[in-house]
């Protein structure tokens, strides 16, 4: 199938036309086309997660790759990385292959299983992250998120290991002795509220060792889901060193603060936390300047009885695949070249993910979608592709809709709907 994006603005340049044939961008006119009235509409590069909570193998009644990989195509992602806290645990060259394999099959979105660096995310021995590296599934980054790799040692030996490959270990950024029995932000409002704080020093103090382990070794370091105006200073002044360290920010990091517990609402609740105000102001400044260099969701699906209960009995973590562009438009405007490099070039680079992340020029692969700036709509949790619903923007208005969304040329998403 031809596409011809009429009168469509790529990253907010003038409209043209723009012709997707054979998986590709193409150069020349088609006639047999089918035409999209793209009049009002931005082209961006498909966007590209880094850090995607899939919930399959283990927990299908919160997400299975074939809904998460709806949920994303519908929020303009080409590309996840499906995180390896799955039950049984992506520690093996079996289970990240079965997960790649389910990707593959629901063929909505390119799905790039992430490895455990170490066995069962337990912290104790290191998982076979060769044997994952060069299995089908060609892991490159690696994870333990949910946890922290805190013991020094193994982290060490996790960032040398994966140099063989130009592999990264991503790091969930929270010193363990820190954050027992934590339950949200330690700060002027967990005093208020009597919740256990999980303070920032945390995650600054496990950044900050990492980059230096990173630099010792020589190896890359990714950091996730950065939430503090600390973190952001230990990461500038690293890369300053020519560290070879990269971080993300969240959505619900760029929105929301911690005063959002004060309503008990566990829908609010999340791992790292929402910081202060003070928090956001810097992670947004951070991700202008390229000291945080993505975008990642961390969608956290879950299902309705580990999130409608009490706070303390509450999972942590969030939706947001199919919110994530409209959060980062409502923060920064139409800011459509911050957008696409932090939402899709840059993570595509972490990943490694090629083919995805162009520059929409002809010849390149055809994995972009088409957004409608213009459009205002309310966050209706039912009307989520996901199959759970703890969304924390529901009833918000937020700008932006997905319009389409093509994978190698072949459309996932028409009409703001997916396309099977
Ligand atoms: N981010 C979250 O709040 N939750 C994550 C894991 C985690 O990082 O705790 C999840 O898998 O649900």
């Amino acid at each position: 199938m031809a596409y011809l994006l009429k009168g469509v603005s790529v990253l907010g340049a003038a409209p043209t036309d723009l012709v997707i044939k054979d998986g590709v961008i193409a150069a020349e006119p088609d006639n047999t086309a089918q035409v999209i009235d793209a009049t009002g509409l931005v082209a961006l590069p498909g966007l590209v997660d880094v850090h995607t909570h899939l919930r399959e193998p283990g927990r299908e009644d919160a997400e299975t790759v074939d809904t998460g990989s709806r949920a994303a195509a519908l929020g303009g992602y080409t590309a996840v990385c499906a995180m390896a806290n799955t039950d049984p645990v992506a520690d093996t060259a079996g289970v990240v292959e079965q997960v790649w394999r389910l990707g593959r099959e629901a063929g909505l979105v390119d799905v790039q299983p992430i490895g455990a660096v170490t066995i069962g995310l337990a912290g104790k021995q290191l998982a076979e992250l060769g044997a994952m590296a060069s299995s089908a599934a060609n892991v490159r980054i690696f994870s333990d998120d949910g946890f922290c790799v805190a013991d020094p040692r193994l982290m060490r030996r996790a960032l040398e290991y994966v140099k063989a490959f130009d592999g990264v270990i991503a790091q969930h950024a929270e010193e363990p002795r820190l954050t027992e029995g934590a339950q949200m932000h330690e700060g002027e409002v967990s005093t208020r509220l009597g919740l256990t704080g999980w303070p920032a020093v945390a995650e600054e103090a496990i950044i900050a060792r990492d980059v230096l382990l990173a630099e010792h070794v020589g190896s890359r370091l990714h950091v996730c889901h950065v939430s503090t105006a600390g973190s952001v200073e230990v990461l500038r002044q690293a890369k300053a060193r020519g560290v070879r360290v990269t971080a993300e920010v969240t959505p619900h990091h760029l929105l929301l603060t911690d005063e959002l517990a004060a309503g008990y609402d566990p829908v609010f609740k999340v791992n790292p936390p929402l910081r202060t105000r003070k928090d956001v102001e810097a992670l947004r400044q951070a991700l202008l300047d390229g000291v945080i260099d993505v975008v990642a969701t961390d969608h956290a699906p879950h299902a309705v009885q580990d999130k409608e209960c009490e706070w303390a009995y509450a999972r942590p973590g969030m939706l947001g695949l199919q919110t994530a562009l409209p959060i980062v438009l409502s923060v920064f405007g139409e800011n459509w070249d911050l957008i696409a490099d932090r939402m899709s070039v840059a993570p595509a680079r972490i990943a490694g993910l090629t083919g995805h992340g162009g520059d929409l020029t002809a010849g390149t692969p055809a994995n972009l979608t088409l957004v409608d700036p213009s459009y205002r709509g309310v966050v209706d949790p039912s009307e989520l592709a996901s199959r759970s619903r703890n969304t924390p923007y529901a009833g918000m208005t937020l700008p932006g809709r997905i319009v389409a969304t093509f994978l190698r040329g072949e459309a996932t998403v028409l009409d703001g709907k997916a396309v099977k």
